[in-house]
């Protein structure tokens, strides 16, 4: 195919009626320093960068709770694991120092056969469900989930070590987190590859991190819901139900919840209970980049004596990746293990096979143009469903919004294939939502709107990673 063009710039305006989220939500915090501060936003767009790098601080700094970084505050308040290994890359443009605690603080609630859980209770609070009470996990003192997230880590450790300023810091910290990654990437081989298929096993859609993507519908339909203890949903006090998944899934959640609780979590016995099992491709795609980053630390600290081992996931790995690819389609699909069929719905996790380097340089063409397709039919990249697609909803979470933290993963690996328009023209396209939009968990790709909980680290952490450098126009000239 021929090169795929930048077709967009950023402009040169923001609206000046889009004004920051502080006022729009009840629980939302009061930020110290200048106020709305995008309100009456300047025409001058270097001026804006600046105004979006401070606000981002602001919220980085807004939602610190002591080492570790709340998603959003009442939405969200605790430790999330891939929100904060994505939030640390933000900090890192603040505080190296900051950074590596994120990490720590993390990985301090391991558990002894390695997982990394999901979600971490510091600290109880009334403002989410499920907590701490309803999980019943006794494996980690300070409370936890029993199940994990996408593992972002070591591609954080990685990213953090090679731009380090602290050299010093950067190597202590790498070498004492180095052990704790490597046992969680072995936990994923034994816990949810238990048949050594090379691809790991996702078992309940929290643990996916897009939740109620329709790549889950069927799976999550075959899920008998079980007798359960009457809930009140939280989340709903702090979103619109318009943005958020149903009762039917909810219920379905809490059903696998109740099932894993019941076996205490053990890791030996989820793989093969559980009514939900399936090949999710962000978590595949994130662990197979995170195996390189990993094997390429190994190296680097003198853990040599790992890299076979490492080497053995990868390799397995990458011949798997090719039964999840619909050359028809140009684009990966998750597959439902239970069934035995890869999945239909088109999800912008589809393209993730991009940052992890595992497609080959014609899959890579082929997602290049689907996703180019994507993008003519919406104003804002990327959505998370395929925008033509029946189930397509621009509102509704992870079935249609735009996610910051998604764009930021798919441009990473569209430059490593040398698709650098594209990943320009994503850049420059994310820019003028947030600076048009300000800072919040979601967007809608056909109109902009922010979604979701406002003030949100992971956003802010990717719009500081992102833009510390300079605005994108600059960048990709
Ligand atoms: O909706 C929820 O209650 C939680 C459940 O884990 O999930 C959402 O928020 C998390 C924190 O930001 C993200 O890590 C997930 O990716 C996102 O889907």
């Amino acid at each position: 195919m021929g090169p795929v063009k930048c077709l967009k710039t950023v402009p040169a305006q923001v609206h000046a009626h889009q004004s920051f989220h502080a006022n729009d939500v009840s629980d939302a915090p009061v930020l110290p320093g200048p106020k709305n501060i995008l309100i009456g936003a300047k025409e001058d767009a270097s001026k804006s960068l600046k105004d979006l790098l401070e606000i981002s601080k602001q919220i980085l700094t807004e939602n610190d709770r002591g080492g570790y970084t709340i998603p959003a505050k009442g939405l969200y308040p605790y430790q999330w694991n891939w929100d904060s290994a994505l939030v640390a890359l933000g900090w890192a443009t603040l505080n190296e120092g900051r950074a590596w605690e994120e990490l720590e603080k993390l990985f301090s609630a391991q558990w002894e056969d390695g997982l990394v859980p999901h979600i971490v209770f510091h600290q109880p609070s009334p403002t989410y469900f499920p907590g701490p009470e309803i999980w019943g996990s006794v494996q980690q003192p300070m409370g936890s989930t029993g199940i994990t997230q996408p593992p972002v880590a070591a591609i954080t450790v990685r990213n953090l070590y090679e731009t380090a300023v602290n050299k010093d810091l950067a190597l202590q910290k790498a070498k004492e987190l180095f052990p704790m990654i490597l046992a969680w990437h072995r936990w994923f081989q034994s816990a949810r590859d238990p048949e050594g298929t090379g691809l790991v096993a996702t078992l309940h859609p929290w643990e996916s991190g897009m939740d109620n993507s329709p790549a889950w519908d069927d799976a999550l339909h075959n899920v008998p819901v079980d007798q359960i203890p009457p809930y009140v949903r939280q989340d709903l006090g702090h979103v619109d139900s318009a943005m958020r998944p149903k009762k039917d899934e909810y219920d379905r959640y809490l059903t696998l919840l109740y099932r894993f609780r019941a076996v205490n979590y053990d890791c030996k016995q989820l793989y093969f209970l559980s009514p939900f099992r399936v090949t999710d491709l962000c978590t595949n795609s994130v662990l197979y980049r995170a195996n390189l980053d990993l094997r390429w630390l190994a190296v680097e600290l003198g853990q040599g004596e790992n890299v076979k081992e490492i080497d053995g996931w990868i390799e397995k790995a990458r011949d798997a990746f090719d039964t999840l690819y619909d050359a028809e389609e140009g684009l990966y699909k998750c597959k439902d293990q239970l069934t035995g069929k890869l999945v239909a719905a088109k999800t912008s996790a589809g393209f993730l096979p991009l940052f992890a380097r595992v497609a080959s340089a014609s899959q890579a063409a082929d997602l290049a143009r689907t996703l180019e397709r994507w993008l003519n039919r919406v104003k804002h990249s990327i959505p998370s469903c395929d925008p033509e697609a029946p189930n397509f909803e621009p509102l509704r979470y992870w079935r249609g919004p735009v996610w910051a933290i998604i764009n930021w993963m798919i441009t990473d690996g569209l430059r490593a294939y040398g698709f650098e328009d594209l990943a320009c023209r994503i850049e420059a396209d994310t820019y003028e939502l947030l600076l048009s939009h300000g800072i919040s968990e979601y967007y809608n790709p056909v109109t902009g709107a922010p979604a979701g909980g406002k003030l949100f680290s992971w956003t802010a952490a990717m719009c500081l990673a992102w833009l510390s450098k300079g605005a994108p126009a600059a960048r990709c000239k």
